[in-house]
């Protein structure tokens, strides 16, 4: 459906998007993260049309939108467009807001239209309402119905949760990730949040200055990070030092690893193993033991900084019952499922 082909997009001949290739099929969902400046948003603005492209190609639905001699105005891409701050119309009630892409259509038809979105987005009575007297969460869903409304080929929002309360985001992510996936629509997020990406995303795209590291499904990327980059960037990852006892054994200062990957790594080598805080297991038997340095409580679990008796410190996310004073040593051991090794 959205097929991305080695897209370069430049400022006054400097590159800010690279080479980037993805794509996706008909009701997927994909997000865009990394640090800012990192090229997210010009891609965005370059599916929608926005922006030209400098090398590669873009098609919607088998039809080439952008290429670098050639750029279709984002009305005619079918494209719909959900932002950061909302964009809706402060005159116009919500009906008026939502209906405004429909110019073409008969009275009727927009009524029927309207009332069928604000269904779907869990408003079906506020059709009267200014949008001033909305809450964020209400606005956003307003301009997601509105977005909707032309039934474009492609949904693309920028941000579209940065202005919310944290705690309003993540489940507003999962509500709308419902929605796009009742109406099966192709989607594309840009966040710097991963936990909205992972709640929202089917496959997530991480870029760093203008290069897309990896694209693969959350798990995929929480569990084999393509390099160190995505490995640091997704998951508070920390980098053990580790020496190779064969092609697939790792010895580390918390005992010894199998990695299942064949890998071209041999005996001697030195390497770094990805520890990741529920890779820690807090155990009271346990003989290896850490000193807590720093604690966060988080509900149903604390997140503890360790410092190991070598020196290097880890991060470990116990059940917050297992509650312990900074300064206090507490036994740990590692359960890694997936062993994740870069050459040092
Ligand atoms: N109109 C412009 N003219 C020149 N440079 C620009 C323009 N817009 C963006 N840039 C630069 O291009 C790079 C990528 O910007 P972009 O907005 O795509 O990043 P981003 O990843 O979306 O960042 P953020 O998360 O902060 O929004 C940045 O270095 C930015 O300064």
């Amino acid at each position: 459906m959205l097929n991305i082909q080695k897209v370069s997009i430049a400022y006054a001949k400097h590159n800010v998007v690279n080479n980037i290739c993805f794509s996706l099929d008909q009701g997927q969902i994909g997000c865009l993260v990394g640090p800012s400046g990192c090229g997210k948003t010009t891609l965005l603005r370059a599916i929608a049309g926005f922006e030209p492209i400098t090398a590669g190609s873009i098609s919607l639905a088998g039809q080439a939108v952008s290429a670098a001699d050639m750029l279709l105005a984002p009305e005619q891409r079918q494209v719909g467009m959900v932002f950061q701050d909302f964009a809706l119309f402060p005159h116009l009630n919500v009906a008026d807001n939502i209906s405004f892409g429909l110019r073409h259509s008969t009275k009727a038809n927009k009524a029927a239209k309207v009332k069928q979105l604000l269904q779907l987005v869990g408003l079906p009575d506020l059709a009267q309402r200014y949008i001033y007297q909305l809450s964020g969460g209400q606005q956003q869903r307003v301009a997601l119905a509105r977005a909707l409304a032309p039934e474009p080929k492609v949904l693309l929002l920028d941000e579209p949760f940065s202005s919310l309360d944290a705690e309003l985001r993540e489940g507003l992510a999962r509500e709308i990730r419902h929605i796009l996936q009742q109406l099966n629509i192709t989607a594309v997020m840009v966040t710097h949040d991963q936990n909205e990406a992972f709640a929202m995303a089917d496959i997530v795209g991480v870029m760093q200055q203008g290069q897309l590291q990896q694209w693969a499904t959350p798990y995929e990327l929480y569990h084999k990070p393509a390099n160190r980059f995505v490995a640091d960037f997704i998951g508070r990852g920390v980098l053990l030092p580790g020496t190779m006892l064969d092609a697939q054994q790792v010895q580390t200062n918390l005992g010894r690893f199998v990695q299942r990957y064949s890998s071209a790594l041999q005996a001697g080598d030195k390497v770094e193993i990805l520890i990741r805080p529920d890779d820690i297991v807090h155990d009271d038997t346990s003989n290896v033991t850490a000193l807590v340095v720093e604690k966060a409580f988080r509900g149903s679990h604390i997140l503890y900084r360790l410092t190991l008796d070598s020196g290097e410190q880890v991060q470990c996310l116990a059940l917050s019952h297992h509650n312990h004073a900074i300064g206090e040593h507490i036994g740990i051991r590692l359960d890694l499922d997936h062993v994740v090794l870069f050459p040092k």
